[in-house]
């Protein structure tokens, strides 16, 4: 790899010094005999000054013509001046141009472009600074995650992504040939996690989730990274004491690391400094209720959509739990509530400013009986699930467990206005290209 220095190394205190930059070009301005050219890398931009009596005609004419994106190598001295960016700038003695670029299918500014555009060319996208800004407050969300569950006691594990049956109902599963069989891509590693808890007792993972959504709304993909754990005896109430110490941690840590990049989002980081234990609690009777008050058409038993949830978090200045949710409108794995057979032990955490579930959680059904018997009510064949059963028959224990979706969480802790813009290469119902 050349030795190189990195864009924002280039500070006032390196003045008088020689360096050498690789990068593409970010800008391309010429003020009579000289070139301002802003170059970009991985870590921001630098103001370099190509005069015309240091690099020579034949240099200054070829750098007249680079478009954004061309590929370039520079060498000069750093001269500091406030009015550059980051108060330092780079005058070029030496450029040598990797690959010149005339014209840039996106705009200067990808905000004036539509974002079908955008996504069509979303391989080009990517290199934006915003759309690295979204890459590194993600990574540092996972870091930081990874962090907290190593600390505490968790083990990571790392479950199968082809698998034989539906976790969250048959209508959203990616059927495919498996050899002489079928298989599914999975909808979430939780089965799996509930395996491993027996040897692991707390496990979690990061995989990809696949769910055939029909519904294009501005919180589904079809493809998308889910962070999941699985406590031995764990209720409802200790997992969510989890979740939200787990998420509070995770986003202090990112607003820490990666203050700059979130401020590139959000003004207001209020909601992000208020994540922090405990969240609030409310229980879906209570939700209703609320929901009702502000004139919401919902009766008890409804479930609660994106716009319900919408109309919710505006109660809320931070995240917060919605518990207690009607059997008949979640999943078969679900431990109904012994207070109210109504119910189950499921908890949903919503995040505020109107983005709503970024985690589905709650206590498993332990009892091996009850649990055939859910999966029947369901609608589904107790066959197909006799290695998930067979663990309610050898051993079993109390174990809850949840599913984070990252992309819903950077959505939120960035104000993105739709969750593609958190994914490196975004799969929705239209879209499987590039
Ligand atoms: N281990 C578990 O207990 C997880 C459990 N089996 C599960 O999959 N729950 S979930 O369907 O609510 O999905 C969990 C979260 O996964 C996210 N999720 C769920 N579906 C999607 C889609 N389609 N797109 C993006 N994100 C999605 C969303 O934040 C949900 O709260
Ligand atoms: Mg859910």
């Amino acid at each position: 790899m050349i030795e190189k220095t990195y864009c924002e190394e280039v500070k006032p205190e390196l003045d008088g010094q020689r360096v050498k930059l690789a990068g593409w070009v970010y800008s391309n301005m010429r003020v009579g005999k000289k070139i301002f050219l802003w170059i970009r890398d991985s870590t921001g931009i630098v103001q370099t000054v190509i005069a015309k009596n240091v690099v020579g005609e034949e240099v200054f004419e070829k750098a007249k013509k680079l478009g954004r994106e061309s590929s370039v190598i520079v060498e000069g001295i750093v001269k500091a001046d406030e009015r550059a960016p980051g108060g330092a700038e780079v005058h070029v003695e030496k450029l040598e141009v990797i690959q010149a670029v005339s014209e840039f299918p996106i705009p200067e500014n990808p905000e004036q472009a539509s974002p079908e555009l955008l996504l069509d060319y979303r391989h080009l996208h990517i290199r934006t600074p915003k759309v690295s800004a979204i890459m590194k407050v993600k990574e540092t969300l996972i870091m930081a995650a990874r962090e907290w569950l190593l600390k505490n006691g968790w083990h990571e594990v790392f479950p199968p992504i082809l698998v034989t049956g539906a976790v969250e109902g048959g209508a959203t599963l990616f059927k495919l040939k498996y050899f002489d069989k079928y298989a599914y891509l999975s909808q979430s590693a939780q089965l799996y996690l509930e395996a491993a808890i027996f040897g692991l007792e707390k496990v979690w993972s990061l995989t990809p989730s696949f769910r055939a959504e029909k519904s294009r709304t501005r919180r589904h993909l079809t493809e998308f990274w889910h962070l999941e754990l699985e406590g031995a005896w764990m209720d409802l109430w200790d997992i969510m004491k989890v979740e939200e110490e787990l998420v509070s941690y995770m986003v202090q840590r990112t607003l820490e690391l990666r203050k700059k990049e979130i401020e590139m989002f959000r003004d207001d980081l209020t909601t992000l400094k208020n994540t922090e234990p405990p969240f609030p609690r409310i229980s879906y009777d209570e939700a209703i209720e609320i929901l009702q008050s502000k004139g919401v058409k919902i009766e008890w038993g409804d479930d609660m959509g994106a716009d319900e949830e919408r109309v919710l978090t505006e109660e809320f200045d931070r995240p917060f739990f919605v518990y207690g949710y009607p059997k008949h409108i979640k999943a078969f794995y679900m431990k109904e509530d012994p207070q109210d057979p109504r119910k189950v032990l499921a908890a949903d955490m919503l995040a505020p400013e109107g983005y709503g579930e970024i985690i589905g959680g709650s206590e498993r059904e332990d009892n091996y009986d009850k649990l055939v018997q859910r999966i029947i009510e369901e609608g589904m064949d107790p066959k197909d699930y006799e290695w998930y059963l067979d663990l309610r028959k050898y051993g079993s224990v109390p174990h809850s467990g949840f599913g984070l979706g990252v992309e819903r969480l950077v959505a939120w802790v960035l104000k993105l206005d739709h969750i593609r813009w958190a994914t490196l290469f975004p799969r929705t119902p239209a879209r499987i290209y590039p």
